[in-house]
This record gives structure tokens, sequence and C-alpha cells, in this order.
């Protein structure tokens, strides 16, 4: 029996028009990327999240992908822990155990654990370099490596949308994402059962730190989405979409034009819940300052500029356990 105690953490059971529905097979296919790229820019303004369909990424990969990470999971705890991200230096990827990483310290453990993997670099510096993988799953490498791939191809073409959509050359964010961070998740969210307050939920509220996310969720259900009401609405699972949503770094981008909104997942359907989120931020170095078209004499630039890598490292070491013993050193 599930006992929500905290109104605040019921979600408004709202239809999903709320977080619209694009079709991007005109971007995909070079049809009529302006009219996606419409939508899309409408749909940032009024709610950061949108569902995409005919998205072009094969069924089978998917399920491969889900398939390799249930399996991930359903290791021992020793074996997982032999990827422990603490273990990969300033790469920051690997197995990252339940607490080990909350995003709203402040208010909530976060009951789930996770798996970090990108595209593999000979050499390290942060947020780059070799991935740990597990020796006893001998698929896992090459079905991460498509999918990241698959990942990397369908963000970069909804990115010239978005440029399209701020009546930049189609190009524009191109020079700024030439090597750019990318972190591909898996997730696992245990089922929580008795009474459920804010302290500990699958996620706690966050926005997300970078460029774009693109997420694959399973049937389960759980992720919810804050509005601009301030009200909290579910973002259920829909077969054959991903859900996509822009981080903080648009929000700089484009001087709060398009806002990185809010959300979080509370799993309490009795069933495990395993999701697949891929990010992708700028390159480390990376300024982000308010793009031209976005600043008016009247709507001057608000954000003082920083570099992409500083941002993400600084909100790392505020959800990550063990960064903050190295910096408390
Ligand atoms: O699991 C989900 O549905 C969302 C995950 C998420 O918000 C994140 O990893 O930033
Ligand atoms: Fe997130």
């Amino acid at each position: 029996m599930v006992q929500m105690t905290d109104t605040r953490l019921v979600s408004k059971q709202t239809a999903f028009e709320e977080i619209p529905f694009i079709d991007i097979a005109p971007l995909l296919d070079g049809s009529n990327p302006r009219k996606v790229s419409r939508q899309i820019g409408e749909t940032c303004e009024k709610v950061g999240f949108f569902y995409i369909k005919n998205h072009g990424v094969s069924r089978a990969l998917i399920d491969a992908m889900y398939a390799q990470t249930k399996s991930f999971f359903a290791m021992p705890f020793d074996k997982k822990n032999k990827m422990n991200v603490v273990n990969s230096g300033p790469t920051l990827r690997g197995y990252i155990p339940m607490y080990a990483e909350n995003v709203d310290p402040e208010n909530t453990r976060d009951f789930k654990e996770c798996f970090d993997y990108g595209a593999h670099y000979d050499e390290v510096s942060p947020f780059f370099g070799a991935n740990l993988m597990p020796p006893e799953l001998p698929k896992f490498s090459d079905v991460c490596d498509a999918y990241h791939g698959a990942m990397l191809d369908l963000a970069r073409k909804l990115i010239s949308a978005i440029a399209l959509s701020l009546d930049l050359p189609v190009d524009y964010f191109e020079k700024l994402q030439r090597k750019p961070i990318t972190i591909q998740r898996l997730l696992h969210y245990p089922s929580q059962s008795g009474e459920i307050s804010q302290k500990e939920i699958g996620i706690g509220a966050h926005t997300d730190y970078g460029f774009l996310t693109i997420l694959f969720q399973d049937k389960v259900g759980g992720l919810q989405v804050r509005n601009r009401a301030g009200e909290w609405v579910s973002a259920p699972p829909v077969e054959d979409t991903f859900i996509v949503n822009i981080g903080d770094l648009v929000q700089t981008l484009t001087n709060d034009r398009y806002t990185s909104t809010m959300h979080r997942v509370i799993n309490t359907s009795g069933v495990e819940r395993y999701s697949i989120p891929f990010f992708i931020d700028l390159d480390f170095d990376a300024t982000v300052e308010t793009v031209a078209t976005c600043i008016s004499v009247s709507n001057p630039a608000k954000y003082t500029p920083y570099t992409c890598g500083q941002h993400k490292y600084s909100r790392f070491v505020a959800s990550y356990t063990h960064l903050q013993a190295v910096e408390a050193v």
C-alpha cells in the first residue's frame, strides 16, 4: 500500500496534451524542417518538454538497450560496484549506487541507481575518457555504443531545429558542439511502498544541467513535470516516442525565452522502473552566453557568461557525494 502523506507529491493526472507531441519526420527527411522547428520553439517557450514521434531510431536498438539495462542492474551489487564512478577519476562515468547522487540534496535522497557512459576517448579529461564496462555482459558495450551514436545523431537534428526556431543559422550550435560533453545514462528505480515523503523519492525535483535530454522510459511511468502554473503533471510513457526536454544551458542561451523545466520521478507502481536518458551539453570550454537574437534594448542579457564545463562540474559537486568529499579536502 502506498500512502502519499505529502500532498506536494501528488501529480495531476491530466491528459498529456499539456506536454505536446511533435512529429519530427519532416525534420529528419528534410521535407519541412521549419514547420518542426516552429513547433519545437513554441513548446520550448510554454512547456520545455515534448514527446517526439517518427524519431527514426529502430525499435530493435531500443529493445536491445532496454534488455541490456535490465541485465546490468540485475547483476549482484559487488559486480556493479567494481565500476563505481569514484574509480573513474575526472571522467565521471560508471556505476552510481543508491543515494550516491542526489539532485535535490537539500530536500531529497534519490532512490535510484544509475550507470553512466559516453563516447570513448583514450585521453582522460573532465567528462571524457574510457568507459567502465561489465565484462559479465558480452553484448553490453556494443549495444551501448550503437545507442549512444543514435542518440547523438538525433540530438544534433533536434538542436538544428532549435537553432532555426531562434532565427539562427541551422548550424549555429555546431561550433559550440565539436566535441560536446554527452552522458548516456541507464537508470533503475525500485518501487517504493509505505509512507512516501519528499525526503526520499526516485529522483528529486531538478532541472537538467545541459543543452538537451532525450529520454526513453519503459511502460511503468512515474515521471512528473512542473508546468508554468507550478502544478506537477504526469508525463506517462507513450509507445514509440521519446520525451525531449531542454536544460539550463538553453535557458541561458535564450535569455529565459526557453526555460529548463523542473521534473522528478516517483515510482510507486509496485514494479521496477527503468529509463534511459541521453544528455548533451556543449564543448567543455564553450562559453555559454545569450545569443544575439534573444537580446534587445528592452530585453538585455540577464546572464553573465560561463563555461559549459564549469557549470556542469559545479552541479556535479552539488549532487555527487564522492565529489563533496573531494572538494572538502
Ligand atoms: O527517469 C526519468 O524519467 C527522468 C530521469 C531524469 O530526470 C534525469 O536523469 O535527469
Ligand atoms: Fe532530469
